[in-house]
């Protein structure tokens, strides 16, 4: 089941923000327990230790991802972690890791899960906040088993920018930040691997009813009001 971002704007809140039950449908209440659900807690897990409100964000290169985790941690008061901008910082640190990774950024292949889940655990639990935004992850499902077992969490809600390849091309050429991965031939590769990869993710979290399909295509502005509904009718539960 797509979860479209735009009916969450029909909820009705009282001056707490919260849905009024009585003038909501059964599909607003679900959309607020959905939201408000307690974190999964395991024995011995991040989880455990503090009140966790994770969303995956996800969608191919160039769709706009940390643009709009931009909007977000500004609006809403998340942090943001982007799991490739912890790889490049590995780069950057110059350990082993590090040339493992750097070689397979540079090929637009999917880093072993272990290295990139040690990366955002290190970050998750260094943070005071417990409402994080893990943009690019999980990229397969070796990536989404990986984080459940290692952190012992599943995301609350999972945003999916959906975005044509041709408009991701255009936008990632045009991105100009030096990145290694930003150049035609490293793009082709990583919109394959991206087409061969990001299904199965999606539609377990779709079917689990936690996935907020949004059309990536307009300004910036223009999709971060499709964005909005999706925080907004959480606003305040935190
Ligand atoms: N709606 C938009 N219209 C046009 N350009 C955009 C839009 N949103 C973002 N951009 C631009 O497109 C480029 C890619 O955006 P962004 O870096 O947010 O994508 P991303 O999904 O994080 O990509 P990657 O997976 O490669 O990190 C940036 O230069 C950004 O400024
Ligand atoms: N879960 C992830 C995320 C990223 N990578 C690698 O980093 C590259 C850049 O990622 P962006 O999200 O910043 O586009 C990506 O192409 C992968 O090589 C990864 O392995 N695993
Ligand atoms: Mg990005």
């Amino acid at each position: 089941m797509w979860r479209r971002a735009t009916s969450l704007s029909s909820l009705i809140f009282s001056s707490s923000r919260r849905p009024l039950r009585d003038q909501q449908g059964a599909y607003s209440l679900k959309a607020w327990e959905f939201f408000c659900a307690e974190p999964f807690k395991g024995e011995g897990c991040l989880s455990k230790e503090k009140n966790l409100f994770i969303t995956f964000v996800l969608g191919g290169p160039g769709s706009g991802k940390g643009t709009q985790c931009a909007k977000i941690v500004e609006n809403f008061g998340y942090t943001h972690l982007s799991a490739g901008e912890l790889l490049r910082q590995e780069i950057a640190s110059n350990s082993e890791d590090g040339a493992v990774i750097l070689d397979m950024i540079k090929e637009g292949k999917i880093v072993p899960s272990e290295m990139t889940v040690k990366l955002l655990k290190k970050e998750m639990e260094s943070c005071d906040n417990g409402k994080f935004l893990i943009d690019g992850f999980p990229r397969n499902e070796e990536n989404r088993i990986a984080f459940e077992q290692i952190i012992g969490a599943e995301p609350n809600s999972v945003l999916f920018f959906d975005c044509p390849e041709e408009e991701m091309i255009k936008r990632v050429l045009n991105r100009n930040e030096g990145r290694v991965d930003d150049n035609i031939d490293t793009i082709r590769k990583r919109l394959k691997v991206f087409a061969a990869s990001h299904y199965p993710v999606i539609e377990y979290y779709s079917k689990k009813g936690k996935l907020y399909k949004i059309d990536a295509i307009g300004t910036e502005d223009e999709i971060f009001e499709r964005v909005r509904p999706v925080f907004a009718a959480c606003k305040g539960a935190h």
